[in-house]
């Protein structure tokens, strides 16, 4: 029961757990091998194929998917593994011989361009248990390697950055030509564990056994530990050398090392002693033998009883000091030199209890150094609480941990992965959802849980900062409209007055002339760039400004996401007068206050903000409402480019059918409760990429601003009667001046008169405003009005006008009345 929750906490952490389901993947373990293969590319011209350790088969799939048709694929593991298209899968213990022979059977003749591991052992006792276990089953692994690689194959791993690390780098590096490691985005960061891609098999003739031999390879350090006296671990000191260390190797001196009390401290700290001056009386004593001689000169290589025979010499100079400097005492000295040397159990017995208590206090030491660690690890999740790391920013971290020694990091600077400071030894993580790795204990569920925890926290902590930053960046948008608007760039000076205008709070220190350093600073006094965190080198950026450096870097041509298309939004060209004037008064009440001051201190200007607004007596307005405000018409213009753009796509047939075949995918699910920082990570990358390039999208924007600026049909179609009509009265009046000139009665200044007069009636500058009727409501009688308006009674209007119309029709019937006779007549 316990287990099912801890895979469950664990698959829902992980978005490569969902993918591989989505994607018909065994396990989310097949993401690290498509990511070392795009890195590395081994599979794609790769003719055959060994896959140890290859239940429940996610890398025989990657690898059948990725290697060329028709090449050879076998997969070994203790347990079955379902039948994978065009793979062989054998059920064996690649520690064994039978193995071995199952796979030569397999093979046949072939030999392998690649040979995978990706080996688990069962887990659980104890880490370095765990950890010896993983690099003996990768020592088996490169074993078989060996037998079935052809020369120049490449063998890839999975190891675990334990204390056999090394051996395990060195082994790998006497066989092939280059040997790197690293960890794939898909390796959880918790996960102690590394691949190790080695390629350019030497294919040596011969190779020594002792080297694929476990008991040989780790052998060495196991008696470097040994040698490491009495078995006191020394702890790297991350900082460098320990204190007051400037070099490896330690030389004592005898006098010392005889006059001190912590003896066994000495022989631990110390590579070797040698006879000092004052020590010239030691060196020739008879107790001193060549042996005791040989013996200091290297304490490292010392065992244990070498290391008594030291003590039992050094007590016996002691002694003998203090004979020499207090003779007085010499009997009672005697009597008790003798007590002590009574029998060599006694003394067996006293070095016994003397290294117990040694012991005790390297345990002692080993405490308060796990409590250092501890603090540590303290701080740097302080540190992620407060952003100043985001975990999953950056896979490789300088950090180093216990499980990975700095010797083996400078070896392979370029490709070794650095260890991680938030893993601490006892998280053994093995990080695969394959049945074998999922034994462990209840603490990997207690940090699985943390981890999520401490993930949503910082999901939402990104989301606030991103709601931020796209707040700033629409404000500095209409800042920056305002400042086209204003004529700025055209008018310093002018710009200054309307900025005092537009803010009447605003008072004295006016600036004169605003030089370019000034306009840039008040551009980048910005809020925008005050948002912006000074980060870590460590810190990557963030996933918006990624995704827009990408898309103006190198995706001018491929398919683009329309749902980014927001980051180009153009600037609107024209904003209605009434908002504009909304924002002008805090917006350069903000920026005037910047403007004042060092732009240098963009963070504290963040901080201090609020106590500015209150020193200087004014409250500055928020530019939240102007954020609303914009951004509605760039999602409207985004739309537009979209429905544009894709309705270009629905005029062939051809298109439209492919665009409608795209639209069922496999990214249209509809999955429930996923966690939102997944959900909202899915929406952005995991999805179906619309066919509309970079082009097709700037070249409507292009066309909607084109439209955009063009004004109003109406008012346009207004204008052009309005020069029409101008046009050709003017060509009436220039017709009737000229028959004026050509007429010989006038005399010159009567042309002239008339000329002007004729003109005065086209220049509407000299016409008097006619009067405006105006229809009066019943109420208000007619007489009409001394000023513009004459105001005319509505039913008087409509009386007037009947009586005209009678008095024109009555002209009319009477004349029609005339004629009638006549035609009469004629009939
Ligand atoms: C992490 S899983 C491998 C996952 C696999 N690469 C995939 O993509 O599906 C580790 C596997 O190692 C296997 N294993 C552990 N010890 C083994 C051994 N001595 N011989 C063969 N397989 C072993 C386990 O049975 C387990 O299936």
């Amino acid at each position: 029961m316990g287990q099912k929750k801890k895979k469950l906490a664990k698959g829902r952490l992980d978005k490569f757990y969902y993918m591989a389901k989505e994607q018909g993947y065994r396990s989310r373990a097949a993401f690290k091998l498509i990511q070392l293969n795009k890195k590395y590319n081994f599979l794609g011209t790769a003719k055959a194929c060994l896959d140890l350790c290859a239940a429940p088969g996610g890398w025989m799939q990657v690898a059948s998917k990725y290697m060329p048709v028709q090449s050879l694929i076998v997969g070994v593991d203790l347990v079955p593994i379902r039948q994978v298209r065009n793979c062989i899968g054998l059920t064996e213990d690649i520690t064994t011989q039978k193995c071995r022979t199952e796979i030569k059977k397999a093979l046949k003749t072939w030999k392998v361009d690649v040979c995978l591991h990706d080996g688990a052992p069962n887990m659980g006792t104890s880490w370095v248990q765990d950890a010896y276990q993983q690099a003996e089953l990768t020592l088996h692994a490169l074993k078989l390697a060996t037998e079935f690689l052809t020369t120049g194959g490449w063998f890839v791993t999975k190891v675990f950055r334990g204390s056999d690390y090394n051996s395990l780098i060195w082994v790998f590096n006497k066989l092939f030509k280059k040997v790197e490691s690293t960890k794939p985005p898909s390796s959880r960061n918790a996960s102690a564990e590394i691949f190790v891609v080695c390629q350019g098999f030497l294919n040596p003739k011969r190779i020594d056994p002792k080297l694929l031999d476990p008991k040989f390879v780790f052998k060495e350090i196991q008696e470097v530990k040994k040698v490491d006296v009495l078995s006191e671990k020394k702890k790297v000191n991350r900082a460098g050398y320990e204190d007051g260390a400037t070099v490896l190797y330690k030389k004592g001196f005898i006098s010392d090392f005889i006059e001190s009390s912590e003896h066994l401290r000495d022989l631990a700290n110390f590579n070797a002693f040698e006879f000092d001056e004052a020590a010239k009386i030691f060196e020739h004593h008879e107790l001193t033998t060549p042996e005791i001689k040989e013996l200091i000169k290297d304490l490292k290589v010392l065992n244990k009883n070498d290391f008594q025979k030291i003590i039992k010499w050094k007590k016996a100079m002691a002694a003998y000091k203090e004979k020499l400097e207090n003779p007085d005492t010499d009997s009672n000295e005697d009597q008790s030199q003798e007590k002590k040397e009574l029998t060599p159990e006694e003394m067996e017995e006293s070095l016994q209890e003397e290294m117990k208590e040694y012991l005790s206090l390297v345990e002692k030491k080993k405490r308060k150094e796990k409590k250092k660690q501890n603090e540590l690890k303290r701080k740097h999740q302080r540190k992620i609480e407060l952003t100043m790391h985001i975990p999953g920013d950056k896979i490789e971290e300088s950090t180093d941990g216990d499980l990975y020694s700095m010797k083996g990091k400078d070896e392979f600077t370029d490709n070794i992965v650095a260890d991680h400071s938030d893993i601490s030894s006892d998280e053994f993580d093995s990080d695969d959802d394959s049945d074998d790795d999922d034994d462990g204990d209840s603490k990997l569920i207690d940090d699985d849980e943390f981890l999520e925890q401490q993930l949503d926290e910082q999901y939402k902590l990104y989301q606030q900062r991103l709601k931020k930053k796209a707040a700033t960046l629409d404000s500095v948008k209409v800042k920056k409209d305002k400042i086209n608007q204003d004529g700025y760039n055209e008018d310093d000076e002018e710009f200054v007055e309307q900025e005092e205008e537009s803010n009447p709070l605003l008072v004295g220190n006016k600036r004169k002339e605003p030089d370019a350093q000034a306009v840039s600073s008040l551009f980048f006094d910005n809020d925008l760039f005050g948002g912006v965190e000074y980060r870590n080198p460590d810190d990557s950026e963030s996933e918006q400004e990624q995704e827009q450096e990408q898309d103006d870097d190198d995706e001018d041509n491929k398919p683009i996401d329309v749902s980014k298309l927001k980051v180009q939004k153009p600037q609107p060209t024209a904003q209605p007068a009434t908002k504009k004037q909304k924002t002008t008064t805090g917006e350069f009440g903000k920026q005037k206050s910047k403007y004042q001051k060092n732009p240098g201190s963009l963070e504290q200007e963040d901080e201090d903000s609020d106590k500015e607004n209150t020193t200087k007596g004014f409250e500055e307005v928020p530019i939240q409402e102007e954020v609303e405000y914009s951004s509605d018409s760039d999602e409207e213009i985004d739309d537009k480019i979209k429905t544009k753009a894709l309705g270009g796509f629905l005029l062939r047939k051809k298109s439209r059918q492919d665009l409608i075949d795209d639209s069922f995918n496999k990214y249209a699910f509809n999955d429930t409760g996923l966690p939102s920082w997944f959900a909202d990570d899915e929406n952005r990358h995991n999805k179906a990429q619309t066919p509309l390039t970079k082009e097709m999208v700037e070249e409507i924007r292009r066309k909607i601003k084109e439209i955009d600026d063009r004004p109003i049909k109406k008012i346009a179609e207004a204008k052009a009667r309005k020069k029409y009509r101008l046009g050709k009265k003017m060509e009436k009046t220039r017709d009737k001046a000229s028959s004026i000139v050509d007429n010989p009665e006038m005399s010159n200044r009567e042309k002239s008169k008339a000329i002007e007069k004729l003109y005065s009636g086209t220049d509407k500058k000299n016409m008097k405003p006619k009067k405006i009727i105006m229809i009066a409501k019943k109420s208000k009688t007619a007489g009409g009005g001394t000023g513009k308006y004459k105001i005319v009674d509505k039913r008087m209007k409509k009386d007037l006008r009947a009586q005209k119309n009678k008095a024109k029709t009555q002209g009319r019937s009477k004349d029609a009345k005339k004629s009638k006779p006549k035609s009469g007549g004629k009939k």
